[in-house]
């Protein structure tokens, strides 16, 4: 089991403890979290990010919420508020409908520990999710090592790594466990502007040893034609019924150069990434994370203080959708915790799912 080098999130008596990635890579800060309240905020200012991370978050959020009061309203609140903090990342919903399914039935009074339970239940159920997927995309990354020598080339988009989740990630826990059966590899990371989650999982790759080179988010697909990836692995938000797939705006764009180059090109995702509810991608809500994040840059000053500086003036009209949708049609396979899948095979791998 892959343990994280620093928890992304765990309880703490009556409160969640969460890694700041507000602060990331700059500082490891800590946060408390103990009242609905505070979650809430947590996930949509990006406090937390991440997929199946903002799942577990919520439905930790839900027990900081009936502390206070565990009657059929509060929980309604309590749901509804968490619901409404971010729209694409399914992992949230679902993470949701699974407390909200756990606790309704329950008489108020027994609601509290209930909570923290089935909480704890969603965090270590990704955690051993992420190793099944880090299992399933080594034999991917072991097929390019026997082809030919030096290390696998990976490129990545965003951070889907472990701080995306409770446990080794899932577009990098292939590369963890690649790393742990002492396959050489090197990761091509996205920068991913606007917030620069690239910036973590620069981060975590160096913090773990692995070898990784930053690069501009445009600078992708000359590499790629160049002949220097072996394949493209990122992380998801939401995959729809056809395997058309919601990810962190531009991997779109990486899919269509992959496809341009002959690069295979995976998805990485848990089974709470699915939504069979949504039929195809034009169906899946993508979030609109306004102005600012476009027109500020984030970095530190001297002092080693986070500083931001505007790079356009206030007013500037702005289009900052925080994701988009990669065609089925695009993706080689989907590597699951049931083993890499093509997009069209879903249903049939998650009938339970699909119904
Ligand atoms: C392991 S899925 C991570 C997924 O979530 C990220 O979005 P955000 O940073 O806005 O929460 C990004 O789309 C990643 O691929």
């Amino acid at each position: 089991m892959f343990e994280q080098p620093t928890p992304t999130l765990h309880r703490d008596g009556d409160a969640l403890l969460i890694l700041d990635q507000t602060a990331l890579p700059f500082h490891t800060r800590t946060l408390r979290l103990a009242t609905l309240a505070e979650a809430v905020h947590a996930i949509r200012a990006m406090q937390v990010r991440g997929a199946p991370l903002i799942g577990a978050t919520a439905a930790h959020g839900i027990a900081l919420a009936l502390l206070r009061e565990s009657g059929d309203a509060a929980l309604d609140r309590a749901l509804q508020m968490l619901g409404a903090t971010r729209p694409t990342a399914v992992n949230l919903h679902w993470a949701l409908a699974r407390m909200d399914k756990a606790l309704r039935p329950l008489p108020p009074a027994a609601r509290v520990n209930a909570a923290w339970a089935e909480a704890e239940a969603i965090r270590v159920d990704d955690a051993a999710t992420c190793d099944a997927i880090g299992r399933h995309g080594l034999a991917l990354i072991e097929a390019v090592a026997a082809r030919r020598p030096g290390p696998v080339r990976l490129m990545t988009h965003c951070n889907a790594g472990w701080l995306a989740t409770c446990g080794a990630g899932t577009a990098l826990a292939p590369v963890y466990a690649a790393q742990a059966a002492g396959i050489a590899v090197e990761v091509f990371v996205s920068e991913t502007r606007p917030r620069n989650q690239g910036l973590l999982t620069a981060w975590e790759l160096a913090a773990a040893g692995v070898p990784h080179v930053l690069i501009a988010d445009n600078a992708a697909g000359l590499l790629l034609m160049r002949g220097e990836v072996d394949m493209v692995i990122t992380g998801a938000d939401r995959i729809a019924a056809n395997g058309d797939t919601a990810n962190k705006v531009g991997t779109w764009l990486k899919a269509l150069a992959a496809q341009a180059a002959g690069v295979p090109f995976y998805i990485a995702a848990p089974h709470s990434t699915l939504d069979f509810a949504c039929p195809d991608g034009p169906s899946i809500p993508i979030e609109d994370r306004g102005a600012e994040e476009i027109c500020m840059l984030r970095g530190i000053d001297a002092a080693g203080a986070i500083a931001e500086l505007r790079q356009a003036p206030p007013g500037t009209r702005t289009a900052n959708p925080a994701f988009d949708v990669t065609p089925a049609t695009l993706i080689t396979g989907i590597i699951t915790e049931r083993g890499v899948v093509e997009p069209a095979a879903l249903a049939g791998r998650y009938p339970e799912a699909a119904r």
